[in-house]
C-alpha cells in the first residue's frame, strides 16, 4: 500500500508541480523528466531498507515536520524529543551548512542564499536531506526546519514520495525570537540583525502557507513556544507520549 502511495505521488501531474513551485523562488534547479525514473528508483531502495522482521514488508518511516520562525526553538525542542523519543534529527539547515563546510560549488551557492535569508532551492535541500534519511534508516524521523515554503513541500512529496504524519509548529512572538537570535552566538552568518529581518519576512509570507496547508489537513500541532525550554518541553512530552508511534 505503501508503494502505491509513492507512485501516486511520483507520478503527480506535472502542471500540479511547477504551477505551486513558483511559490517560492527560482525554477531551475527542478528534477529534469529524465531525472524521475532515479527519483523512484532511489525511493524505493529507501524504503525498501527499512523492511521489518516481520516478513519483509515495506516500513514507512514516522515522520515529522518542524516548523516555527527562526529562533522559535526548533532545534533545542528537536534535541530533546530525539533524546526522550528515540527519533533521528534531521535539521535542514544543519544538512545545509555541513555542505557548505564540504566546499562543494553547490555549497558556495547555498552559503549566498543562507546570507541573503533566502531559501535555497528545493531540489537541493531534498536532496540532501533524502540522502540523509536514508543513510540514517530511522524509523521515527525529526526533519527540523523543512519544509520552509510550499515548493519544499511539493518537492519533498515528489522526490521522498510520502508526507509528514504529523508536523509540530513552534508559535513564538517575533521580539522573543529576534532576541533569542541574537543572543544565540554560535558564529552563524545570518544571526545579524539585518538578515534576522529579512529571514522574518520569508518566515512570514513562505512558511505560514505550509502550516496552514497542513493545519487544513489536521496535521499540526501548534506549541507556545514562550517560557523555557524545559517548560515547552513539558508540552511537547504531552504531545509525544500520546502519539501512537
Ligand atoms: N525557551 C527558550 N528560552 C530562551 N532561549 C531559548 C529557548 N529555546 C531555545 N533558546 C535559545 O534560543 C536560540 C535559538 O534556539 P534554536 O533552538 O536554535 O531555535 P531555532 O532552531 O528555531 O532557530 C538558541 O541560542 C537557544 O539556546
Ligand atoms: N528548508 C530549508 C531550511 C533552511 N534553509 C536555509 O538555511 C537557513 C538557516 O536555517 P535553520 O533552519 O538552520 O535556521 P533556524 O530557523 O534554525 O534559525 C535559512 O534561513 C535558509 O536560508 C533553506 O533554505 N531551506
Ligand atoms: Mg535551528
Amino acid at each position: 500500500m505503501w508503494r502505491r502511495r509513492v507512485g501516486a505521488l511520483l507520478l503527480r501531474s506535472p502542471r500540479t508541480s511547477s504551477s505551486a513551485s513558483s511559490a517560492c523562488q527560482s525554477r531551475r534547479h527542478h528534477l529534469l523528466p529524465s531525472e524521475e525514473p532515479l527519483a523512484l528508483n532511489r525511493l524505493a531502495r529507501l524504503f525498501t531498507s527499512q523492511a521489518g522482521s516481520d516478513g519483509g514488508d515495506t516500513q514507512k518511516p514516522f515522520i515529522a515536520f518542524v516548523l516555527g520562525g527562526p529562533g522559535s526553538g526548533k532545534g533545542t525542542q528537536c534535541t530533546k524529543i530525539a533524546s526522550d523519543f528515540g527519533f533521528a534529527h534531521l535539521s535542514a539547515g544543519d544538512i545545509l551548512r555541513h555542505e557548505i563546510a564540504s566546499g562543494s560549488e553547490k555549497g558556495e551557492l547555498i552559503l549566498e542564499i543562507i546570507k541573503e535569508g533566502r531559501i535555497v532551492p528545493s531540489e537541493i535541500t531534498v536532496e540532501l536531506i533524502r540522502k540523509a534519511m536514508e543513510m540514517n534508516n530511522a524509523k521515527r524521523v525529526l526533519i527540523d526546519g523543512f519544509p520552509r515554503c510550499e515548493e519544499n513541500r511539493i518537492a519533498f512529496e515528489r522526490i521522498v514520495g510520502t508526507e509528514p504524519d504529523i508536523v509540530i509548529f513552534f508559535d513564538c512572538p517575533e521580539d522573543e525570537m529576534v532576541k533569542r537570535l541574537l543572543g544565540r552566538n554560535q558564529g552563524r552568518v545570518d544571526d545579524n540583525i539585518e538578515t534576522i529581518k529579512k529571514r522574518l519576512k520569508v518566515f512570514e509570507s513562505l512558511n505560514i502557507p505550509v502550516v496552514d496547508y497542513y493545519s487544513s489537513r489536521g496535521k499540526v500541532h501548534k506549541i507556545n513556544a514562550t517560557g523555557t525550554a524545559d517548560e515547552i518541553f513539558e508540552a511537547v512530552r504531552r504531545l509525544f507520549s500520546s502519539l501512537r508511534l
